[in-house]
């Protein structure tokens, strides 16, 4: 399937309330926005880029030492189904312990273990901004989404000449609330589906910028207000891609669910709440990746 080029939102953080509906229609109609003017400095951004390029250069049998908390929250190996990615992680950014102990299982330097937890306290406190910022758009306090956990991923795609043309990683939604992306500023490839028309919209690189993507439980939060953009990553050309996740998932234990003030007559509750770990296994299992898995948390309707 072809693809054409970027017409994703960009926000400016540094521009609201102005940018408060700009914001909310972007989750909607795109599940999918680039950020600018956010606080994560350029020169922070490029030093964790080439951190996460020697992490993931290290020998296998290292990076193996990288074990997982919850399933793919670790070391993630080429298989033959993804012979082109390889990725390492952690669960729970937000917690210093989790982030000095995934320091400590790659043999990081001192410099590259500040580089690590800068880095990655900058961008979890974003998130959570975030999180606060649409809530405030749609008139809903800022401390809804407050301890809500969040994964880190660093990510390494091996393009080569064969590879051009086949996916880096297939086709699938995130399975959080929302994920913000620090992609390749110079080789593309990810691509997003558009609402409207099912298409992929490649997103180019933006040098500077970060994305945001919103997930399935973004969807179950807002009452299916919110988009849970599928999207994919593709091989464009012959080079090594890499790119930064951090992931903000669902609480730990409580049910997710609309508030009350997103469900009245003209919009029924779509979903039945949803406890995120749970419904994590539940994807794994059924290997529905794309969101189809909300189908099963229709209310019954007696
Ligand atoms: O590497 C990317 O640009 C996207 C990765 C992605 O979609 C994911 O890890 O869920
Ligand atoms: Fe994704």
């Amino acid at each position: 399937m072809g693809s054409t080029s970027s017409c994703t939102p960009v926000i400016d953080l540094q521009n609201f309330p102005s940018q408060s509906d700009e914001l909310i229609h972007a989750c909607e109609q795109w599940g999918c926005f680039r950020i600018i003017n956010h606080p994560i400095p350029t020169t922070l951004m490029s030093e964790m880029k080439s951190v996460v390029r020697s992490l993931l250069d290290l020998p296998p049998e290292i990076k193996r030492r990288n074990t997982e908390v919850i399933a793919g929250s670790g070391y993630v190996a080429p298989t033959k189904i993804n012979p082109l990615y390889e990725g390492l992680g952690l669960y729970d950014v937000g917690s210093t312990e989790a982030v000095l102990e995934f320091c400590s299982q790659l043999d990081a330097s001192p410099p590259q273990r500040e580089t690590i937890l800068r880095y990655s306290q900058a961008v979890h406190d974003l998130a959570m901004e975030l999180g606060s910022k649409i809530a405030e758009s749609m008139g809903l306090g800022r401390d809804l989404f407050k301890g809500w956990p969040c994964q880190f991923r660093i990510n390494k795609y091996g393009f080569t000449p064969e590879s051009v043309g086949s996916s880096g990683v297939q086709i699938h939604t995130d399975s959080g609330f929302l994920t913000i992306l620090q992609d390749d500023e110079n080789v593309g490839g990810l691509e997003v589906m558009d609402k409207k028309s099912g298409e992929f919209v490649s997103v180019g690189p933006m040098p500077g910028a970060l994305l945001v993507n919103l997930g399935d439980i973004a969807t179950v939060w807002s009452n299916g207000r919110f988009y849970n953009v599928k999207h994919r990553v593709q091989c464009k050309e012959a080079k090594t891609r890499l790119s930064i996740a951090l992931f903000m998932l669902g609480p730990k234990e409580a049910a997710v669910e609309a508030p009350p003030q997103l469900v009245d007559t003209e919009h029924p509750r779509l979903y039945d709440p949803v406890v995120f770990e749970e419904y994590r296994k539940l994807r794994l299992s059924t290997g529905m990746r794309a969101g189809e898995a909300l189908s099963l948390f229709s209310p019954s309707k007696n």
